[in-house]
């Protein structure tokens, strides 16, 4: 329920906030592994009291608590953190949104089985069960993550919000006052934040962000979902899935705008069918009323709700750092600049992970991680990043997966394209999915695009929405990263009869043929 403050500020109640940790399911809760320790590759500089002058100093707990391993156990490193030990991917991010997907999915498997004859039926979600589990889960992976960080001796890890006040020196302010640390090499990989909008009311309403969302203590009837990207789009889900009344909200023409269009258009058609859909327009005013919200909308509508979850964007924080103090750039969108091998304007200062890159997402930060541990070590042998197909994933109800370029991107860069599609409904799986030969509902619908240069005939983009989307792209991700040719993927391999992975043999056999009527 919501309950309303003396100032109008409705309240909805939270769990207590989790303790930080970057869990070890993707990341490996005690950095990477691999390679065997090496010496010191440098002394300590002068300056200071040697016991606050550090080898390494990684600012953020999340990506950058990855960076060190054993292999710097002949180092004197610290890791700073100014919230709980950790970072967003396991506390407020992937992880535990993934697990309330998997939840969200099973009550819509359930409420799709009578369509195939099976007797099953969703009685609503145990809210509380459900959220405990995911908050249990990632609690007991971080609170192991951190105590076996603990144990290493030669990592100290410092509690407070780091700033740097010169090249390399930094002060952290924490529960007890103010200690300045300095460093021969120092990693900022602090991150982003959620951004609100500037809309007149949002603040005083009760509004969450997906910090938040996964605590609330009861689930409300009705929720404004303000944002059609990723957040969004994965929420409303979720949240439509367990019997919340959810409106999204969107800005922009379409749901997963700058994804494929044809694929965007699709999910949002299917999003519609699922949820409330308002497209086009922004919230202009939120009225916080007694028993609930009122949100104006730019075209003259307004949406009543219990709750809104904002879910347009988020902003790096690098702006949190002082980071003039230290010589380090950052661009118009306030992302630290750094070149490819992840070294930022200022001598001795890397970066990773949300706070410089234009793609926020955890395969990213990880990629970046390695990178930065593996230069950190071997400083004669840097290895650079390679960001030219980073796939992503939209764990939605139908998910979305992509990697390269979108067809209209590639027409944009002047590639001569040909292009490859399948639907899901022309496979053998796919009949199995459907509940009769017209069922293109989110459970059965479904569509694969390939899009391959022509003069090439190499794939350079791969679009799925539909079942297991984010699986069936792997082999594509592994071919348009390796320059593998269309004909070869398709024709050099069995695919599995009659695996739903026929879907995607599909779309590069319709793709070869395309490439063949040159
Ligand atoms: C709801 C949600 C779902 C997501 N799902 C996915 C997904 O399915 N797949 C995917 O690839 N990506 C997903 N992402 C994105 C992914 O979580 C991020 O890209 C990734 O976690 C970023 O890692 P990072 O190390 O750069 O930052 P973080 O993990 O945020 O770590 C930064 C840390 O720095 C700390 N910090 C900040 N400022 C300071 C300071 N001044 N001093 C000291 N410490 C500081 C912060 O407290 C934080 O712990 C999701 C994000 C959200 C919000
Ligand atoms: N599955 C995943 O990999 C995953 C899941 C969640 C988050 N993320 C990461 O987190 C980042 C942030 O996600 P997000 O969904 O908050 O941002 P986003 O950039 O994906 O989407 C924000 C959406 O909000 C819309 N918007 C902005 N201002 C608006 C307004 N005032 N009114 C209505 N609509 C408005 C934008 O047009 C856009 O469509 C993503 O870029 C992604 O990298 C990834």
């Amino acid at each position: 329920m919501v309950s309303l403050t003396s100032s109008g500020r409705a309240i909805i109640p939270l769990l207590p906030h989790p303790r930080a940790w970057d869990g070890r399911s993707s990341c490996g809760s005690r950095g990477y592994r691999g390679e065997a320790p090496v010496a010191p590759t440098r002394g300590r500089t002068d300056g200071g009291d040697v016991s606050d002058h550090y080898d390494v100093v990684v600012l953020g707990a999340g990506s950058g608590n990855m960076v060190i391993d054993e292999r710097f156990a002949t180092q004197r490193v610290a890791i700073v953190e100014s919230g709980d030990f950790g970072g967003t991917c396991l506390n407020r991010g992937c992880i535990p949104s993934k697990m309330l997907v998997h939840t969200a999915d099973l009550v819509r498997a359930a409420q799709r089985g009578p369509a195939l004859g099976a007797r099953t039926s969703a009685a609503g979600v145990d809210w509380p069960a459900v959220r405990d589990r995911v908050l249990a889960r990632i609690g007991s992976e971080r609170d192991e993550g951190e105590q076996g960080r603990d144990e290493d001796e030669y990592v100290d890890r410092i509690r407070g919000i780091a700033r740097f006040v010169g090249e390399r020196r930094l002060v952290v302010t924490g529960a007890d006052g103010e200690r300045e640390i300095s460093a021969d090499q120092v990693v900022v990989a602090t991150g982003s934040r959620p951004q609100l909008p500037p809309v007149e009311g949002l603040e005083q309403s009760p509004h969450h962000t997906s910090d938040t969302v996964m605590h609330l203590a009861a689930l409300p009837r009705r929720m404004a979902i303000l944002g059609g990207g990723y957040v969004g789009c994965e929420f409303a889900h979720v949240f439509s899935a367990f019997g919340v009344e959810v409106t999204q909200i969107e800005s922009g023409p379409r749901l997963l705008n700058g994804q494929d269009e044809e694929l965007a258009e699709r999910f949002t058609t299917a999003a519609g069918e699922q949820w409330t859909v308002r497209l086009g327009v922004e919230a202009e005013r939120v009225v916080t009323e007694a028993g609930g919200v009122r949100m104006e909308l730019s075209d003259g509508s307004a949406v009543e709700t219990d709750l809104i979850l904002v879910a347009t964007g988020r902003v790096p924080n690098g702006d949190l750092l002082d980071l003039e103090r230290a010589g380090i750039e950052v661009d118009d969108d306030g992302l630290v600049v750094v070149d490819a091998e992840q070294r930022t304007t200022a001598a001795g200062v890397w970066a990773l992970g949300d706070v410089c890159q234009g793609a926020p997402l955890k395969h990213v930060a990880n990629h970046e991680a390695r990178v930065v541990q593996h230069n950190l070590l071997h400083p004669e042998g840097l290895r650079r990043s390679d960001h030219r197909t980073i796939p992503n994933a939209v764990f939605s109800h139908p998910p979305l997966a992509a990697v390269g370029l979108t067809e209209e991107q590639a027409r944009e860069e002047g590639v001569e394209v040909a292009v490859g599609r399948a639907e899901y409904a022309g496979t053998a799986y796919g009949w199995a999915l459907q509940a009769g030969p017209d069922d293109q509902g989110p459970d059965a619908g479904g569509l694969v695009k390939v899009i391959a240069d022509r003069a090439t005939g190499r794939l350079v983009g791969a679009h799925l929405l539909g079942v297991q989307a984010s699986t069936l792209v792997q082999p594509l991700i592994q071919a348009v990263a390796a320059g593998t040719p269309a004909r070869e993927v398709a024709r050099g391999q069995y695919w599995i009869h009659p695996a739903l992975t026929e879907v995607v043999e599909g779309a590069l056999n319709d793709l070869v043929d395309r490439l063949d009527e040159d």
